[in-house]
């Protein structure tokens, strides 16, 4: 494993990299070994700010942190760069789905994908966070054609979190009790968080969580709403998004897919379908379940979806595939 990093985090002077960038600097997700240079990439407007946020990192006086370099100059961000954690999108407000930014957001991700295809390591890994999430990595991918499908994902870390979190507290146990929940689809109102597979460990044992839940009626409504609808929650209640629990399933993610999930466990992560898992259509980046080594990623397949699931599951592909259409016209404009 390389023991140097260069790690470009986009949105660089917004909230979600104020909570963020400090366990990247840190160590906390590449490692204690491994040093990392941080690029940092806002807008132009934004440089003042973007400077304050390096030098509070300077004054962190972090052991792992090499080089940090603050820029809105897209060639000098995207080069050679081994991960891409791109943030910098506009935020949804009180009153809108994620989906309503993919007008605002597509020439971000479609500037960004060329860069990608031509200054990027072709081994870079590639991390959307921006909204709505699957569509603007679909946008980045589509732009990059050079690097593999597989180095694009999109975050549903945070709803995986969210999921997990819901049943520990219902069970009142800790989180690291519950395992292998799911978020399938799209990182919207649509998702399908499912948690027909999960277990919970009582003593020794891992018990399947509807068993131990025993409320088939909340798992299939309440549960799944309340995950689905938690962002619009916290824009209701902040009047700003989510920051500081999109960090950390920022670093859960880049974590697992550096170092790999724990053994027996798998994570959701959006990734690109090609059409052959679970009948997902082809060239949508959907979230699934993963399990992740030294060799990458592979899809959790055998999962038996029953005829729910099944509904749940084409509703979000097809929002997904109606936002496809949407991205598709602007990748067509010319810039
Ligand atoms: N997938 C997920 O689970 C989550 C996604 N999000 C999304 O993440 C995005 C960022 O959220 P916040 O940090 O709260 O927003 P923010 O508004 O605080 O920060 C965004 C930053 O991106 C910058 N930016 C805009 N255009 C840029 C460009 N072309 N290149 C580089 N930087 C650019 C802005 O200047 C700003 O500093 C939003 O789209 C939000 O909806 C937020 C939480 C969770
Ligand atoms: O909900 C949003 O639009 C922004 C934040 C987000 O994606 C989330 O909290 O899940």
């Amino acid at each position: 494993m390389t023991d140097q990093l260069k790690v470009l985090v986009t949105g660089a002077a917004g909230q979600i990299a104020y909570s963020l960038l400090y366990s990247i600097a840190n160590g906390d997700v590449f490692g204690k070994n491994v040093s990392v240079s941080l690029i940092l990439l806002d807008i132009e407007m934004m440089q003042e700010a973007l400077g304050g946020v390096v030098l509070e990192l300077q004054d962190c006086a972090l052991p792992n942190l090499k080089k940090i370099t603050a820029t809105c100059n897209v060639q000098e961000a995207f080069t050679d760069i081994d991960y891409a954690v791109l943030v910098g999108a506009m935020p949804r407000r009180q009153g809108m789905e994620r989906k309503d930014l993919l007008k605002a957001n597509a020439k971000i991700f479609k500037e960004q994908g060329k860069a990608l295809e031509n200054y990027a390591k072709k081994s870079v890994k590639v991390l959307v966070v921006g909204n709505p999430a699957n569509t603007n990595c679909l946008i980045a991918a589509t732009c990059a054609p050079s690097i593999s499908k597989e180095n694009f994902t999109c975050l549903t870390r945070l709803d995986h979190n969210r999921a997990k979190a819901q049943i520990a507290t219902r069970l009142e146990v800790a989180t690291s009790a519950v395992r292998n929940v799911i978020i399938w689809g799209n990182h919207s109102s649509t998702q399908y968080p499912d948690v027909r597979h999960a277990t919970v460990s009582v003593g020794d044992e891992a018990k399947p969580v509807p068993l131990v839940v025993k409320d088939d009626a909340w798992l299939n409504g309440d549960f799944i709403t309340t995950v689905q609808k938690r962002g619009a929650a916290i824009i209701a209640a902040r009047k700003l998004s989510s920051a500081m629990s999109a960090a950390k399933a920022i670093c859960d993610h880049l974590r697992d897919w550096h170092f790999g999930t724990p053994k027996g466990e798998w994570t959701s992560m959006g990734i690109y379908s090609n059409g052959s898992n679970y009948g997902v259509p082809e060239n949508l980046i959907y979230s699934m379940p993963v399990k992740i080594d030294e060799n990458g990623y592979t899809i959790v397949d055998g999962l038996e979806i029953d005829d729910r699931s099944r509904v749940r599951m084409d509703a979000t592909a097809n929002e997904l595939l109606e936002e496809r259409n949407e991205a598709m016209k602007f990748l067509s404009q010319s810039d």
